[in-house]
């Protein structure tokens, strides 16, 4: 298929980049790296530098499908500074989605967030658990997923929205390296890495059995290998007849402590850690049921030990700056 990527220059993009371009697919990466590296762009994909406001004049009626995660994407930025949010990841949506009707493009695979949920009573959290969002990022993002179901029903689009969970690890070459990293596991390894002397702990009086915030890590390569099977469901008579969610996590829940314990294995660094307030906005507990998209999309996710996880980000740490 022909395919364009929006944000394949970033983390989660570059890795599905990857991943499609060894599937045998013709892969045009969008994007404007304002995050993102022009290096981490797989080299047999076409690079087009570029917003997805202006989609239209870079898609066209060759395209089969787009799969979309450029956004801005920093939980604490969007509450300061939410036009920001409201446009780039609603306002780029909303063009991109338009740019799809102009030039008859009707599958589409989206980067949605376990942030739509806010902090839900009930875990682990199905897709039709209620969407209230704890800050304008999560909120924008529930807004596309909306917008995404209009198009859906009135235009005959195919769409699935992916709400990831918390993605860590690295695929190669392919990984994390935010400017502005706020992710736990990438933080806690610069400690071994010497760049950071100690591992902030936020909150430690959560009501969970060590007291600091649990999560649903999943690794970048099982997040990918749902795009491939999420994409194929958009095909005609494939599981998304219209616009299907789901959560993408492994359904089991690591505390900071626990992350911070499988750096310690992994690293053979003593990893120093201290109490700090707890964060604003951090749900005590995000775990999620996956049922949906093992059943309808047939995904089995593969790489679910923490410890895996973490030491697929440390290799990429250690190793991927040699080869950039
Ligand atoms: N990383 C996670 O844990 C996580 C969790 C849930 C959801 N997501 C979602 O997954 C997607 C990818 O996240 P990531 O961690 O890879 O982020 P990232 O910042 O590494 O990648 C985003 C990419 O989009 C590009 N971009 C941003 N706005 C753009 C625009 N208007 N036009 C063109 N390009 C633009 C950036 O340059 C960057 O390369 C995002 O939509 C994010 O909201 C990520
Ligand atoms: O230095 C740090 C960094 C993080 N944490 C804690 O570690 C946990 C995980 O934090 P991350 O920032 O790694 O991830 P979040 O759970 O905050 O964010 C993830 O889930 C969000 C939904 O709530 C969004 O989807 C977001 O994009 C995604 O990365 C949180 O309890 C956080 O408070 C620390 O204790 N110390």
């Amino acid at each position: 298929m022909r395919l364009m990527v929006t944000g394949g220059a970033g983390y989660v993009g570059s890795v599905v980049a990857a991943h499609l371009v060894e599937a045998g697919h013709d892969v045009v990466v969008l994007d404007d790296l304002s995050t993102g590296h022009r290096d981490a762009v797989p080299e047999k994909a076409e690079f087009v530098r570029g917003r997805v406001q202006d989609a239209a004049g870079h898609l066209d009626a060759s395209f089969d499908a787009v799969l979309h995660f450029a956004a801005s994407s920093l939980v604490g930025e969007s509450v300061t500074h939410p036009g920001k949010y409201w446009h780039n990841n609603v306002g780029g949506s909303l063009a991109l989605l338009d740019a799809l009707r102009t030039h008859g493009i009707d599958r589409f695979v989206f980067s949605s967030t376990a942030a739509v949920y806010g902090a839900p009573e009930v875990s682990p959290i199905p897709e039709d658990a209620p969407s209230a969002p704890t800050n304008p990022y999560g909120a924008s993002k529930a807004a596309v997923d909306q917008l995404i179901a209009s198009y859906c029903a009135a235009y005959g689009l195919r769409a699935v929205s992916l709400r990831y969970f918390n993605v860590a690890g690295a695929y190669g070459r392919y990984g994390e390296r935010h400017t502005t990293e706020t992710h736990l596991i990438p933080l806690a390894l610069q400690v071994p890495h010497g760049t950071r002397g100690s591992v902030a702990l936020y909150g430690t009086d959560y009501p969970t059995p060590d007291g600091t915030c649990v999560r649903d890590y999943i690794h970048v390569a099982d997040l990918a290998d749902a795009h491939l099977l999420a994409l194929d469901a958009t095909a005609e008579g494939g599981a998304a007849t219209g616009h299907l969610v789901c959560n993408l996590g492994n359904g089991t829940g690591f505390s900071v402590r626990d992350v911070v314990d499988a750096v310690r294995a992994v690293t053979g660094c003593a990893v120093p850690t201290h109490e700090a307030p707890r964060r604003a906005g951090d749900p005590p507990v995000l775990v999620a049921s996956a049922d949906r998209a093992r059943e309808l999309l047939g995904w089995r996710p593969s790489r679910t030990s923490l410890e895996d996880i973490v030491a697929d980000a440390w290799s990429f740490l250690r190793e991927g700056e040699a080869g950039r």
